[in-house]
């Protein structure tokens, strides 16, 4: 469990991290989004004490970063690429980590083969490719078995085979009851992997839902509705609670239209009641970049109407 309570962060003026409060759970994988700058590299380095709140608090298991007593056991984290020797081997790399920590040697080759790097483990880190190192980073972050893992951008750079397996690494994780956040531009990877979510804006908390609720919330949702008996149709669905626009860009004979309001199954039946014809009874899937640009959106209007200005 991560929970975060007023948290926030100044560098001067600019207020990176704005007054954040929300809980991260154990046993599912909670995406954390928001725009460029919007303040998410800021909250995770606060999270795990590398960096130090102006207000307000993260505490992880209970316990502020700072106060765990063995870290590495609680909390993995893979941050921005991390110094390591080019030099030394993968294993090299990770046995260093692991002795400071006071992690014993034979868990170096137990996340080597949790990663895929097994065949790598001699290999010079200096030449390793951009995916190859962000496995280098989730070995590291394994080491203690950590019950929490905060992974920023972990598919940042990976080949799609690399994408599928970071999100089969993190469902099993959230599976195995541990709590997972990441951070990720990548829309679609989110909505296939994230069960909850964060969204931040100009270091302000923009929602903290589950994906269902938060996709059900867009106005991107409705059902598209083919009949070439509109006029009867439309004041039914009226009646209901529910409203229908011209599909924009639709040209075609019959005309098409989207209703909100009332779901599908809803109108069919309205449909099959009063004998009107459908051609098509279409559910649309919003997208979660639809619904993510759609909030972000909301919130910098927001703000430029409450000050009067640009912020
Ligand atoms: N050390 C620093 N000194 C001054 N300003 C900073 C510092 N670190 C971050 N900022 C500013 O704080 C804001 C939030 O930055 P942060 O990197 O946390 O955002 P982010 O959401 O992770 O962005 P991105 O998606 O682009 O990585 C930005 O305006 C950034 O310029």
């Amino acid at each position: 469990m991560i929970e975060v309570t007023g948290l926030s962060k100044r560098y001067g003026d600019k207020r990176a991290v704005d007054n954040l409060t929300f809980t991260v759970r154990p046993g599912l994988v909670t995406g954390f989004l928001g725009p460029n700058g919007a303040g998410k590299s800021t909250t995770l380095r606060m999270i795990v004490g590398l960096d130090r709140p102006t207000s307000g608090s993260a505490r992880v298991c209970g316990r502020p970063y700072h106060e765990l007593p063995t870290p590495l056991h609680t909390v993995g984290a893979l941050l921005e690429a991390k110094a390591v020797h080019d030099g030394r081997t993968a294993r090299e790399h990770l046995r260093g980590l692991a002795a400071s920590h006071h992690i014993p040697r034979q868990r170096v080759d137990e996340v080597l083969a949790m990663v895929g790097l097994t065949a790598a483990a001699r290999k010079r880190v200096g030449g390793f490719s951009l995916g190859m190192g962000q496995r280098l980073g989730i070995a590291a972050a394994l080491l203690g078995d950590p019950e929490i893992l905060i992974l920023d951008e972990p598919v940042n750079g990976l080949d799609p085979e690399g994408i599928q397996w970071v999100r089969e690494f993190m469902r099993g994780m959230a599976d195995d009851g541990r709590t997972v956040l990441v951070s990720s531009h990548l829309m679609s990877e989110m909505q296939d992997t994230a069960d909850h979510l964060i969204v931040i804006g100009r270091g302000r908390l923009a929602a903290d839902s589950s994906m269902a609720d938060f996709l059900a919330r867009s106005s991107h949702n409705g059902t598209v509705v083919r009949t070439p008996h509109a006029p009867q149709l439309v004041p039914l669905l009226q009646r209901e609670g529910g409203t229908a626009e011209s599909l924009p860009g639709d040209a075609s004979p019959d005309g098409a239209l989207l209703v909100r309001g009332v779901d599908a199954r809803r109108i069919g039946e309205l449909a099959g009641q009063h004998g009107l014809w459908l051609y098509e009874l279409a559910p649309q899937r919003v997208s979660l970049q639809e619904a993510f640009m759609e909030l972000t959106a909301d919130a910098v209007e927001y703000r430029v109407t409450h000050s009067g200005k640009a912020a």
